[in-house]
């Protein structure tokens, strides 16, 4: 049980946080401070958060758990900010999209990472952001990384696992190069391919007809260009090495599918089609058949 959490940036990540622990009765008092006095009066309003306070000395006093839950570059700011506020029976955690530059921000800031300070990443989420986009469930059966430091307090990393398991998340634990790594392949680099086929698009001279005859396919691809610009332009920056390298890969993947086109070479396209198909089938099958194994009317 948490006695006090509080939450910088209350949007979809934090506010989401604060519901489900609410539900799961898993805190006593939830207090926000952020840059928008709008975000958080409606968060008041929704009965996300008991109150909030627009000066973060007075936010955090005494706070049990402080969760840094705003855009990755900002994140690194409010270190700054909160570094001397914290006390040692503080923990902090945080939910960005990349872990390497919150590391690299809070050594530069404290000379180490504070033993208290346990990284974290949720992997759950939508295209919405902002409080209101906030739901108790978004964490439900999804996963949560942490990636602890040698030096990260085992009680600190604990009481964070089990914060993330009161709101029904399945906390695992990895290595901050490999989760920016795996991260970089599996969300981000989906999201700049998003991204840049609909800002190609949308550049056609006939962009209107192009998405007025857009099917289903059209939709889901690009879906996840609705997310926030200003989030994933703060991921681009931050795993930038890891996402150029993804990019590189998927490049020459992508050539090699350009040449058999080219070339008439059916075989090595049909393969290439196939693959990817089993492929995506064992994977999300797999993860259909677990749920519905668990839940079989959902
Ligand atoms: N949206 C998603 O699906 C996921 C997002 N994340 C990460 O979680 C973090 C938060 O994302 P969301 O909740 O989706 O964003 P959001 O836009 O819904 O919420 C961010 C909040 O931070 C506040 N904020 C912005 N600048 C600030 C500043 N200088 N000082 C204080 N507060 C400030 C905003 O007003 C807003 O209330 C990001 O680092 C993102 O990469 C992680 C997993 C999934
Ligand atoms: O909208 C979607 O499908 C997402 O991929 C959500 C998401 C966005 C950012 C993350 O760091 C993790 C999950």
């Amino acid at each position: 049980m948490i006695n006090k959490l509080t939450i910088i940036g209350l949007g979809l990540m934090g506010g989401s946080l604060a519901k489900a622990l609410k539900a799961q009765q898993a805190v006593s008092e939830v207090v926000a401070t952020g840059r928008r006095v709008e975000s958080l009066e409606r968060g008041l309003q929704l009965g996300v958060i008991d109150s909030y306070s627009l000066d973060m000395a007075e936010a955090v006093a005494d706070a049990d758990v402080v969760v840094i839950a705003t855009p990755t570059l900002i994140a690194e700011k409010i270190m700054l900010e909160l570094a001397p506020l914290m006390t040692p029976n503080m923990i902090v955690t945080d939910v960005a999209s990349v872990k390497g530059n919150i590391e690299r921000a809070a050594e530069k800031i404290f000379g180490e990472v504070p033993s208290n300070f346990v990284l974290g990443h949720p992997i759950a989420g939508s295209e919405q952001s902002g409080v209101d986009a906030a739901t108790v469930d978004l964490f439900l059966d999804h996963r949560v990384i942490l990636t602890p430091l040698e030096n990260t307090s085992g009680a600190a990393l604990s009481l964070i696992q089990s914060m993330w398991e009161a709101c029904g998340a399945e906390v695992v634990r990895m290595d901050v190069a490999e989760h920016d790594a795996v991260l970089a392949a599996t969300s981000h680099l989906p999201h700049v391919l998003a991204y840049t086929l609909v800002d190609a698009l949308a550049q056609n001279g006939a962009a209107a007809d192009i998405f007025r005859f857009a099917a289903g396919g059209f939709r889901d691809f690009t879906r996840i260009a609705s997310s926030d610009p200003t989030m994933w332009h703060d991921i681009a920056l931050a795993n930038q090495a890891a996402i150029l390298n993804g990019i590189d890969g998927f490049s020459a993947h992508l050539n090699k599918v350009r040449a058999a086109i080219a070339s008439g070479d059916g075989d090595a396209i049909f393969a290439t089609f196939d693959r990817a198909k089993r492929a995506r089938d064992e994977h999300f099958l797999g993860q259909y058949l677990a749920r519905q194994k668990k839940s079989p009317s959902s």
